[in-house]
């Protein structure tokens, strides 16, 4: 096992989690691995199985949690999603540093096993501005947007919680958001220049 502290990204569906974490990739792909995670949901335009998610089925993902092949999993707006044991695996096999994608309910089960990683809560300068990302973002139907509004609503209460998150970023100017991320990232590593 590597000895790099994980890094977990969490905050509501539309924060910018995706953006931030892709642009820290891109810019440090010898730093960090995404521990790619299983889902139940439709893939996205652009998005490419085994590398944004593993997209599945309920049947395959409920056989897979029952052989324990799952750290945790949760249900988000009406699908699976799930951190497969093998996923972190990779990344530490490679020795980089494993960042993973989930949400609130994925943070507090992630909280009960051994990983011990720094735990990062991005999150949206409002409601308003949350609503206007995801409706420009052009991937959700009405449903969905409403469902991840509610979860988001959720999502920004528990994380005040104190002790929930080690750092909360709040992505306003990406830039600055982005900034902020590394600047976390390089106390933890002194890897990234
Ligand atoms: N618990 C858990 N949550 C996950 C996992 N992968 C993604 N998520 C969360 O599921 C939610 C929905 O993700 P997604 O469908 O990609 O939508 P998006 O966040 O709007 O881009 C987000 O809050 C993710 O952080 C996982 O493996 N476990
Ligand atoms: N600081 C920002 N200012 C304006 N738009 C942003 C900012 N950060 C992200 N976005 C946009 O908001 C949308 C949601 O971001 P995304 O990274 O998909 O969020 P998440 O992964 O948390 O669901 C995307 O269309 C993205 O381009």
């Amino acid at each position: 096992m590597s000895g790099l502290r994980p890094v977990v990204l969490s905050g509501p569906s539309g924060a910018g989690k995706s953006t931030l974490m892709k642009r820290l990739m891109k810019d440090h792909e010898d730093v960090f691995g995404f521990s790619v995670s299983h889902t139940t949901r439709n893939p996205r335009p652009g998005e490419e199985d085994g590398k944004d998610y593993h997209f599945t089925t309920r049947e395959a993902m409920e056989e897979g949690i029952s052989k324990g092949e799952f750290i945790e999993n949760a249900e988000f707006s009406g699908n699976m999603y799930g951190t497969s044991k093998a996923a972190v695996e990779d990344v530490l096999a490679k020795n980089l540093i494993c960042i993973l994608d989930v949400d609130i309910q994925g943070v507090k089960r992630i909280k009960e096993t051994d990983l011990n990683p720094i735990y990062i809560s991005i999150q949206p300068p409002s409601m308003e501005i949350l609503e206007k990302r995801l409706r420009d973002r052009q991937t959700e139907t009405e449903e969905s947007l409403q469902k991840r509004l509610e979860a988001a609503r959720i999502d920004m209460e528990l994380s005040k919680e104190p002790g929930v998150f080690d750092i909360v970023i709040i992505n306003d100017d990406l830039e600055r958001a982005y900034e902020e991320l590394k600047d976390i990232l390089n106390e933890v590593s002194k890897r990234i220049k």
